[in-house]
C-alpha cells in the first residue's frame, strides 16, 4: 500500500450540482407501496451498491456485505417474518394509536422487484479497529452510512427504497443463513417508483411530524439555544 499522499484541488460544485444534491436528500422518500414492476437490472443495481461501498466507515473497516435478493420465495419468508413481528408490533401501540397503526402499510417486501439485505460483519477489522477502540458500536453506525449513500442514489436513478426493520430477532438471519458475527443492518425493498409522497408518508397519514429544526440545536453545550 502507497504510503505517500497529497490532497488534489477539491473541485467545487457548480450551482446546479448543488441543487442536485439537495433535490435527491429533500425529495427522497421511504417507500411501501409505489413499487412500479419495471424490472431493476444488475447495471443501475451495480451503481447503487458502489455509491453505498463509498460510504464512510470506521477506521475505513468497510464492515458490509449486500446480499441481493430476487427470490420470490426467500422474499415470501421474509414476509412471513415481517407478519409476525408487525402483529406483536401493533399489540404494543397505546389503545388509540392502534387502529392507525394497523392502518399504515409498514412494507413493500413481495411488490418490490429486488430487495437488499445490507449486513455488518463485526469481525472485519479484527479486534482492535482505529476509531472503534472505545465504541463498539461504530461498525453498525458505518453500515447506516451505507444504506444512506444507496437511499440518496437510488433516488437520483428514480428508485424507490423502503427499509423495513419490524423482525424479530434473529428471523433474518435464519432466513438469509448469516454466519456468526454478521448481524443485519438493513432490509431494503427496492423498485423504480413513478410518484413520491412530497413529504414522509408518516406526517401524510397522520402518525407524526417533523420537529421544528430550531428547537434541536443548541450552541456550546445543551441548553444554550439561538
Ligand atoms: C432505521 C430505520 C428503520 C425503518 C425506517 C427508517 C429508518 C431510518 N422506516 C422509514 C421511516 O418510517 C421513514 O424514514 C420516516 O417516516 C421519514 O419518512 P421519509 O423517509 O422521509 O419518507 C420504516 N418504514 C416502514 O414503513 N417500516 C419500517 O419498518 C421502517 N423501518
Amino acid at each position: 500500500m502507497s504510503t505517500h499522499a497529497t490532497p488534489v484541488a477539491a473541485g467545487a460544485f457548480s450551482d446546479e450540482e448543488r441543487a442536485a444534491v439537495y433535490r435527491a436528500i429533500f425529495s427522497r422518500r421511504d417507500v411501501r407501496s409505489q413499487f412500479t414492476a419495471r424490472p431493476v437490472g444488475d447495471e443501475v443495481l451495480g451503481r447503487l451498491l458502489t455509491a453505498a461501498h463509498h460510504a464512510p466507515s470506521v477506521g475505513f473497516m468497510q464492515p458490509w456485505n449486500f446480499i441481493v435478493v430476487r427470490s420470490a420465495a426467500v422474499k415470501r419468508q421474509v414476509q412471513g417474518a415481517f407478519a409476525a413481528a408487525n402483529a406483536e408490533a401493533a399489540a404494543m401501540f397505546s389503545d388509540d394509536r392502534r387502529p392507525l397503526y394497523s392502518a399504515l402499510k409498514l412494507e413493500g417486501i413481495l411488490q418490490a422487484p429486488v430487495s437488499l439485505c445490507i449486513t455488518c460483519d463485526r469481525n472485519r477489522g479484527g479486534p482492535v479497529v482505529l476509531g472503534r477502540t472505545h465504541a463498539p458500536e461504530m461498525d453498525l453506525y458505518s453500515t447506516v452510512c451505507a444504506v444512506q449513500n444507496l437511499w440518496l442514489a437510488a433516488r437520483a436513478e428514480g428508485i424507490g427504497v423502503g427499509w423495513v426493520s419490524i423482525f424479530r430477532e434473529g428471523d433474518l438471519r435464519d432466513i438469509l443463513g448469516l454466519p456468526e458475527g454478521v448481524v443485519p443492518v438493513a432490509w431494503l425493498c427496492l423498485g423504480y417508483v413513478d410518484a413520491l409522497y412530497d413529504r414522509p408518508e408518516l406526517e401524510a397519514k397522520g402518525w407524526a411530524k417533523r420537529l421544528p429544526l430550531e428547537g434541536l440545536v443548541f450552541r456550546d453545550g445543551w441548553g444554550q439555544r439561538g
